[in-house]
């Protein structure tokens, strides 16, 4: 815009200044489409293209597209979430049976080591001496450690207790003790493991482990070792279990042996048969989910069948511990997804905003593209036409599609410069932005528009723009019509009106150039003043028009009888100016004088059979001798006219004192 303005500025004449105000538009428009190029950063956009519904549908493609991508993220992730939630409740069931396994297999080395000790000691004591029995239990019972409270008891065939490790007492009976029942009625009877029971002895709960005794009369009695559950929960110590995850050992019918928690509570109950729990299956192992009674935990419990086959040991995992760093990790993790999805969501918006703003933009733009009065062309870095818009199609007269299979070489032959010579196709300013880089503005071009078969002139600017990827935008207006009102204001400037003859301004022009030339030019410069005689008489007697005749028809003679290179021109009224170049000599002035008279003095047929006669006083003055510049030369010429007037004479050349004669 700075750059039309100031063209603008440096336009002199009115009509110059009308016409750079429309090239500032054309070169406004240039910034214009260049910044378009650049921000939309869209070559050829093909979104931009498209009608506006196309072109909203398009728009909405990319929340829809966020919408589709954020639905498949959500759900691998739940794939995903689901999966780690298996997984860790996979580990979980294996963990608990595997526990269960370790806590079976230790339940049963204890087992083992206690039966093996029941009979020995019930060996020495049917068999042996009384003192290596003692010893024996003492060296039994220091095996096992304080908190086992480890105590061994004999009761005789009727129940009768007749030795204690922790203090003989015989009135005690263990008569209706369950373990003894059992080995009394069960012929040849083995280990067996009883429920737990408040030792009669010390009052506290033990575990009683039997086994029968035997002599030659058959049952014999009872040996008992009791250990304190406390024992059992002691070794499970080491299982690195959570608070609230839970051991125990069961007998089939649902009493507990030991229990990591509510011990004591599991000491006075049993778990009702219709209540699934690890003694009661008939398999080896096996895995339960449910809540305990005792603290309403729910837990995944893995169990395990001791080798009688008659106790499981079981582990319950605290099943909302075990899930709860992974379920704190799933819901971190929909945390973290839902603020992307929030993020992806308000990026798309902006996008979408973006693209419709843009979308309108463009349509703004190719708006004003369209209706603009100016042509616009558009190349590539090698020259073809990329883009045109339809103001172009009608100046160059050339279809979009036909401009975009050309380049600019295509309009050879058919370039003019401003002063009519020929353009070569490379001297068009849009080829020399292109090639040279060069910001041409409002140049003026003739171009023979194909369909018209015309010189139609154009103003053109252009840009190069080759950081947009671009390579020339070529801008141009129609300047044909005020190109020739500008000529035509030129020539009335400049030329009579009546004679067409130049005025005399131009007059002064074509004397200093003719006045520059002769130094380089052989022969004199020659300014003739002429007034008419008798001019007057015609324009009263026949008339103001027959008057222009006259004028008219002896500016056409004098213009005849002299050389194309020499001027003839009207000062006004009935006075002429001619001036003749490169005068070799005297007398061939005189002629050109004598033909210039001649042809005044040749009477001038008015119409209707009138003629009209008048006759010239000519002045005549020369360069050098009489002066060096267009003025002296024209005053010198029309004082030697006013003395030839004087003197009656025709021709009268202008004397300069003490000068006689002119040495040709
Ligand atoms: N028809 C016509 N007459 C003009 C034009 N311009 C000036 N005149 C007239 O030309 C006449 C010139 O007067 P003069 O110079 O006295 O004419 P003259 O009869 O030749 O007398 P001298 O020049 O003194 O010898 C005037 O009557 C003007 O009005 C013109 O463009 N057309």
């Amino acid at each position: 815009m700075a750059r039309g303005a100031s063209a603008c500025t440096a336009a002199r004449d009115g009509a110059r200044h009308c016409f750079c105000a429309e090239l500032a538009i054309c070169n406004c428009l240039h910034i214009r489409l260049s910044k378009t190029i650049v921000i939309n950063g869209f070559r050829y956009g093909v979104i931009f293209m498209l009608p506006s519904r196309l072109r909203l549908a398009a728009a909405l493609l990319v929340p829809a597209a966020a919408l589709l991508l954020s639905s498949g993220y959500w759900w691998s992730q739940s794939l995903a979430h689901q999966k780690l939630l298996d997984t860790a409740r996979q580990a979980a069931e294996h963990r608990a049976i595997q526990l269960a396994s370790a806590v079976a297999q230790q339940t049963d080395t204890l087992l083992q080591m206690v039966d093996v000790t029941l009979q020995t000691l019930g060996n020495e004591y049917v068999d042996e001496e009384f003192s290596g029995f003692l010893r024996s239990v003492s060296y039994a019972r220091a095996s096992f450690p304080a908190v086992a409270e480890m105590q061994v008891s004999i009761n005789n065939a009727q129940g009768q207790m007749v030795y204690s490790s922790v203090g003989l007492n015989h009135t005690i009976s263990v008569a209706d003790r369950e373990y003894f029942r059992f080995h009394q009625r069960t012929a040849r009877s083995g280990l067996f493991v009883g429920e737990p029971l408040l030792a009669r002895t010390t009052g506290t709960w033990l575990i009683p482990i039997s086994r029968p005794m035997f002599d030659k009369r058959g049952f014999a009695g009872v040996i008992t070792i009791g250990i304190a559950p406390a024992y059992l929960l002691q070794r499970w110590h080491e299982l690195q279990l959570l608070p609230r995850d839970v051991v125990y050992v069961i007998r089939r019918d649902g009493s507990y042996l030991a229990r990591s928690l509510s011990l004591s509570q599991a000491m006075t109950e049993r778990e009702p048969d219709e209540v699934p729990h690890p003694g009661r299956s008939g398999r080896r192992q096996g895995l339960l989910e449910r809540d305990s009674d005792f603290d309403a935990v729910h837990r995944l419990i893995g169990w395990q069948k001791l080798g009688t086959g008659d106790m499981a040991a079981a582990v319950g995992l605290d099943l909302d511990a075990v899930m709860s760093p992974v379920e704190s990790y799933i819901t971190q993790s929909r945390l973290r997804s839902v603020a992307i999805n929030i993020l992806l969501l308000l990026i798309c918006v902006l996008i979408t905003w973006l693209i419709m703003r843009l979308q309108r933009h463009r349509a703004m733009l190719q708006a004003i593209y369209d209706v603009l009065p100016v042509g616009v062309v558009v190349t590539d870095p090698q020259g073809h036409i990329v883009d045109c818009n339809q103001m172009s199609e009608q100046l160059l007269g050339l279809e979009r599609k036909v401009q975009l299979s050309s380049d600019l070489s295509r309009f050879e032959g058919r370039l003019y410069h401003a002063d009519g010579s020929r353009m070569s196709a490379a001297e068009l300013p849009g080829m020399r932005a292109l090639l040279g880089g060069e910001l041409v503005h409002h140049e003026e071009v003739g171009f023979i528009h194909p369909a018209q078969k015309a010189m139609c002139w154009l103003s053109i600017s252009a840009i190069p723009c080759s950081d947009a990827g671009y390579g020339v935008v070529i801008a141009f207006i129609d300047i044909t019509h005020s190109r020739n009102h500008r000529q035509a204001v030129e020539h009335i400037a400049f030329h009579d009106a009546l004679t067409g003859l130049p005025n005399r301004r131009l007059l002064s022009d074509r004397l200093n150039q003719a006045l520059s030339r002769t130094a380089r030019q052989p022969g004199r410069l020659v300014v003739c003043f002429l007034d008419l005689d008798g001019f007057k008489p015609v324009n009263d007697k026949h008339g103001h028009d027959a008057g222009d005749a006259l004028l008219m028809e002896i500016a056409k003679r004098l213009q005849k009888v002299v050389r194309t290179g020499d001027t003839v021109a009207r000062l006004g009224g009935d006075e002429f100016v001619v001036v003749l170049n490169g005068l070799g000599s005297a007398q061939e002035m005189d002629d050109v004088l004598e033909r210039i008279a001649a042809a005044v003095a040749t009477p001038v047929e008015l119409g209707a059979s009138q003629t009209a006669q008048v006759t010239a006083s000519i002045g005549v003055a020369m360069h050098p001798e009489d002066g060096d510049d267009a003025d002296t030369l024209l005053r010198y010429a029309d004082q030697a006219m006013y003395r030839a007037k004087q003197s009656g004479q025709c021709i009268c050349h202008f004397r300069r004192e003490g000068r006689e004669s002119v040495v040709w």
